[in-house]
């Protein structure tokens, strides 16, 4: 039997590729429901559902998919300590892959990142992110901005919230801190989703872009993460985990 999928979000940007991305992987459709839809039937009759609408939605169909013994890929960002925390509760009880980002460049960016952050000590190197995306977006930085400042984070031994993040930097800052994290967002246009990773020394400075062209990078990535997730046990996964990385 094919792999039922189900779709939160499917008339949106991410949804409307959701659609041909299962249909072009040998999956079955089992539905897709937008903010008036019925999510709890979406649920029953899935083995997985996808989700790519916002944060709010994406914390209450964690519950759902934990109640109805369903596999979740969640693709929505501008999750806040609480919801993130939920979903990780839900992920007790069914596969979830929760990941900023789909695509298996940036994936292998996080990577850097980490060892970057490991290499490159605080004390001599400022790490900064940028990250530019489409006018429609509703939520900064990125998630997938906020996944590179953990990962070099991580690499320094810390946590995100430890080393801290300086964003929205406006009017007499003041010099810039060591330690924290600087974040800047750019919103404009269609850009479909750029990240530049930058450490600046007194004496040179590295940084690493990713462009996507097409989001159906994200989307190809999260049907495959669907398909890898039917197979596991309860646990919170990411990107890495499907993609063999982690
Ligand atoms: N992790 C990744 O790789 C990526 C993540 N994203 C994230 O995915 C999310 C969606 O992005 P995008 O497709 O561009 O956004 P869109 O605004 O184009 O689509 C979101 C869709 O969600 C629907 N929606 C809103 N509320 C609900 C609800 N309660 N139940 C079901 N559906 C609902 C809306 O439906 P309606 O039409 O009824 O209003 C809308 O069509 C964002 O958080 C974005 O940041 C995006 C790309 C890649
Ligand atoms: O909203 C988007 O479009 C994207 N959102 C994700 C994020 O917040 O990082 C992933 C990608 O950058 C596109």
């Amino acid at each position: 039997m094919t792999l039922r999928i189900g779709i939160a979000g499917i008339s949106g940007r991410m949804g409307r590729l959701l659609q041909e991305e299962v249909a072009a992987a040998g999956g079955t459709l089992s539905g897709g429901i937008g903010r008036d839809g019925d999510a709890a039937a979406l649920f029953a009759g899935s083995d997985a559902v996808i989700d790519f609408t916002n944060a709010s939605t994406a914390e209450r169909h964690a519950g759902l998919a934990a109640e109805h013994g369903k596999a979740l890929i969640l693709g929505s960002s501008g999750l806040s300590a609480a919801q993130e925390t939920a979903v990780m509760a839900a992920a007790k009880h069914v596969p979830i892959v929760y990941a900023a980002n789909f695509a298996p460049g940036v994936n292998l960016l996080f990577a850097l990142a980490e060892r970057m952050g490991a290499a490159l000590p605080p004390e001599q190197y400022d790490a900064e992110i940028v990250e530019m995306h489409h006018r429609q977006k509703v939520d900064a930085p990125s998630g997938t901005a906020i996944g590179l400042g953990r990962a070099v984070a991580r690499g320094r031994g810390r946590t995100l919230e430890e080393v801290g993040m300086e964003s929205g930097r406006d009017g007499h800052t003041g010099a810039r801190a060591t330690g924290p994290i600087g974040f800047a967002a750019l919103r404009g246009g269609q850009v479909v989703g750029e990240h530049t990773l930058l450490f600046a020394a007194g004496s040179e400075q590295i940084a690493l872009t990713h462009r996507s062209f097409d989001r159906r990078v994200y989307a190809t990535g999260a049907v495959r993460a669907a398909q890898w997730a039917a197979g596991q046990p309860a646990g919170l996964y990411d990107m890495k985990h499907v993609l063999g990385m982690g």
